[in-house]
């Protein structure tokens, strides 16, 4: 999979580079059944009109920059595990789009001609709710008119869990809650963070969401193995304590599983 980060002045260099393509919309953080539903829906497309399979995101998300930095969006995962998952899905080429104001003013037709028909897009895929261009004003409804009726569109309906849409959004607000045994259905997995630990203390890397401060059953990933653990996060809401012992060759990259909640913070004592 090639991975392309795309902007205004990079643009005009990957339009006279592209060819045929069955694109994937969307921003895709955490990767859950409703995402999943999008991009396997395009991968069928692509084989049926062999061609390649292109996913098109936005970074930073586009919450944060239409807020104007009023809304902070807790971020799922990483890029790299983005884009991880994304070629094991069979993506051949995933464009991330700088999110920034100038873009977001972008009309619907703009946006449509210049990263669309310009990428060589011929089939579009996303979301029932996907929307494009300034105020959020393009959806899917139009967007084969926005593309001169070039594109064609498959849209995917709502993927949902007991009557709510499986979102982003869902995930981030109950990490904060510290449902984390809730997530195994939105994700198909649990949701699992990327650390350090240096034999004391756990450092979280980059962009992923720590659930609520409270006591947590887990699983410590390494390479030579897992280990069922039980983790404390302090009322900081960072520092993480894990109430067993951890062997010193764990010492490195750990990925935690998050699999269960025990008890929340206040009931919870750091020694
Ligand atoms: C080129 C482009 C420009 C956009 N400009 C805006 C905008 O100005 N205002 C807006 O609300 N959404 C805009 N959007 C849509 C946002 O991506 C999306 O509606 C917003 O993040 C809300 O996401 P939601 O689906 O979680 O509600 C734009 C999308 C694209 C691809
Ligand atoms: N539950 C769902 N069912 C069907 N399509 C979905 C679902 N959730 C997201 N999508 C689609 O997947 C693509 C990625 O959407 P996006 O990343 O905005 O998802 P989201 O989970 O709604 O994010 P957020 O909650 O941060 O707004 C879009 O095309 C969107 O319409």
């Amino acid at each position: 999979m090639k991975t392309i980060h795309l902007n205004h002045s990079n643009l005009e260099e990957w339009q006279k580079k592209a060819s045929p393509t069955v694109m994937a919309l969307g921003c895709f953080d955490g990767l859950h059944y409703g995402h999943c539903a999008v991009i396997n829906t395009a991968y069928q497309k692509a084989n049926e009109k062999q061609v390649p399979l292109s996913v098109m995101s936005f970074f930073p998300h586009p919450k944060t920059v239409i807020s104007k930095g009023k809304v902070h969006v807790h971020y799922l995962m990483p890029l790299a595990e983005k884009e991880a998952k994304l070629r094991e899905m069979g993506v051949d080429t995933f464009y991330i789009v700088e999110f920034n104001r100038e873009f977001a003013g972008l009309s619907p037709e703009q946006f449509v001609g210049e990263y669309l028909n310009g990428l060589g897009v011929v089939h579009a895929v996303a979301g029932f709710d996907f929307t494009y261009g300034s105020r959020g004003s393009g959806n899917l409804e139009r967007l084969k008119q926005d593309s001169c009726g070039r594109i064609d569109v498959t849209k995917v309906e709502k993927v949902e869990l007991r009557g709510e849409k499986i979102s982003s959004t869902c995930i981030r607000e109950r990490l904060i809650k510290g449902k984390v045994s809730e997530l195994l259905e939105f994700l198909g997995q649990y949701y699992k963070t990327e650390c350090e630990w240096n034999g004391e203390t756990f450092r979280l890397y980059p962009y992923y969401t720590l659930p609520a401060p409270g006591r947590y059953e887990v699983t410590l990933n390494h390479r030579s193995g897992s280990f069922n653990r039980e983790i404390i996060i302090a009322n900081d809401g960072k520092t993480l304590q894990c109430t067993g012992d951890i062997p010193l060759f764990l010492k490195g990259k750990l990925t935690i599983d998050w699999k269960k909640e025990i008890s929340e913070s206040r009931k919870v004592r750091i020694s």
